[in-house]
């Protein structure tokens, strides 16, 4: 077997580029209002009506005619009949004449000839009647028809995460039904002789398989369902064979281990015998400089490091965005602030450095140990810092980029 042990990296930006100008979506699909949570909204949200679709009473109060509120005033209050009670969801068929009020909670239609709201705590109250100590402007206290939405209003474009917000707003429109972006069938698959399932007791060499449940679980957090393929010993055949297999299952495979130049790594071999059209096997980061994204007929292979921290950060970097292009997502990229470095990072970074680490939401600070081995660190944090590549050591106090991980909806420009 002969794979080349030199490659040219590409910068990171670059490999975003290549993967999501390669990705093509996967289609629509329709489901229930409260499947759609988590999904891709694939039609843009117009309102189909004025919201609220009639003038309310945004209190508990009375309803009148403002005009006979004129000159009430502490000393001179005015004083109004109760000719009518409703709560939400009733119509007071009352029409208010001179004087005359309609006692109305809170959502309740504004009966006709009321164009004003008195809150019960700016009422005195009597039986039937009830007296004010000062004039109400027309539209006081109102909820007026279309103040929310107007009917013909494109309210949210296509092409977004569908949040607890979007579901309310499907819901207030009638949607009993969404049309979203098809979820992409995601093939996991481990590699390495090392690996040993997660129940297993640990033997002298062998370590469990942590990867493939970390990648099932950043897929789930996308929403995204998976199928998880047994691990594959560094065996070439047996792996060659899991994978087509796998390919004809699934829209996109993400394997762990076995990218880079050793003896017993054989994703790239893997790759040529599919004839698969490598879009980059070496990107300038640390950690997951081997990672490999890959097109074989209509599969996107994604060969992440079998490094843990590697592994973690390919995938949020290359395959998350991946996969939102393919369920037609507008917003890609993981959201990006600044904040301020709350201790020394003395490294260089010949290449972009990706750290593990806690965000506050106002400094950052490394999430502990943060090798490209690393476990601990991606348990514990919650973003990462990017330093630049060709940078040299970050001293406590200086100002650096952060990507936040877990965050439902990302932004729609890479721009580091
Ligand atoms: N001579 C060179 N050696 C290495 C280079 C290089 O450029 N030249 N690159 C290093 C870098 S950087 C990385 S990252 C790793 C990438 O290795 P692979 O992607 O080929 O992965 P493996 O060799 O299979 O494993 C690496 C490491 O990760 C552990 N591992 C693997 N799978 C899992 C898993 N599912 N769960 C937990 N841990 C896993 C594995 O035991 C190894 O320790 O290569 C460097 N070498
Ligand atoms: O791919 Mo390696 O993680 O750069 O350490
Ligand atoms: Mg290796």
């Amino acid at each position: 077997m002969k794979v080349e042990k030199t490659r040219t990296p590409v910068t990171v930006a670059e490999a975003v580029f290549r993967v999501t100008d390669r990705v093509c979506r996967t289609g629509t699909e329709r489901v229930p209002l409260h499947a759609s949570y988590g999904r891709i909204l694939a039609e843009p949200l117009t309102a189909t009506h004025d919201v609220p679709h009639f003038t309310r009473s945004p209190y508990d109060g009375y309803a009148i005619a403002s005009a006979d509120s004129a000159g009430a005033s502490g000393s001179s209050r005015v004083s109004f009949t109760v000719v009518d009670h409703i709560g939400a969801g009733e119509v007071s068929q009352a029409v208010i004449s001179r004087h005359e009020a309609v006692r109305l909670m809170t959502g309740a239609a504004l009966p006709a000839g009321a164009d004003a709201v008195v809150m019960f705590e700016q009422a005195v109250s009597e039986g039937q009647t009830f007296t004010i100590r000062k004039a109400f402007a027309p539209q006081e206290n109102l909820s007026l028809q279309g103040e929310d939405m107007l009917a013909g209003e494109m309210v949210i474009p296509a092409g977004r995460f569908i949040h607890p917000g979007v579901i309310a707003l499907l819901a207030t429109f009638g949607y009993a039904e969404v049309e979203t972006g098809r979820r992409p069938v995601v093939g996991i698959l481990s590699t390495g002789t090392e690996l040993l399932a997660v129940n297993s007791p640990l033997v002298p060499g062998k370590i469990r398989n942590s990867n493939g449940p970390m990648i099932a679980a950043q897929l789930a957090r996308m929403g995204i369902p998976y199928r998880m393929y047994d691990t594959e010993a560094d065996q070439l055949e047996d792996c060659l064979l899991t994978v087509r297999r796998a390919m004809a299952e699934t829209d996109c495979l993400i394997t762990t281990g076995g990218v880079s130049v050793g003896d017993y790594d054989y994703l790239p071999e893997i790759y040529k015998r599919l004839g698969a059209e490598v879009l980059f096997n070496k990107v300038a980061m640390r950690p997951g400089s081997v990672t490999t994204v890959a097109v074989a007929g209509d599969t996107f292979l994604f060969g992440l490091s079998g490094n843990p921290s590697a592994c973690f950060t390919g995938f949020e970097l290359f395959v998350r965005p991946a996969l939102l292009k393919m369920m037609g997502a507008d917003h890609l990229y993981l959201p990006r602030t600044t904040a301020v470095l709350a201790e020394d990072f003395a490294k260089a970074n010949p290449f972009t450095r990706f750290i593990r680490a806690v965000y506050d939401g106002t400094t950052v600070r490394p999430a502990g140990f943060n090798k490209s081995g690393a476990v601990s660190s991606i348990a514990r944090g919650n973003s990462l810092i990017v330093l630049p590549g060709g940078t040299r050591g970050y001293a406590s106090g200086d100002t650096v980029d952060v990507l936040l991980l877990g965050t439902e909806e990302g932004t729609d420009e890479w721009g580091l």
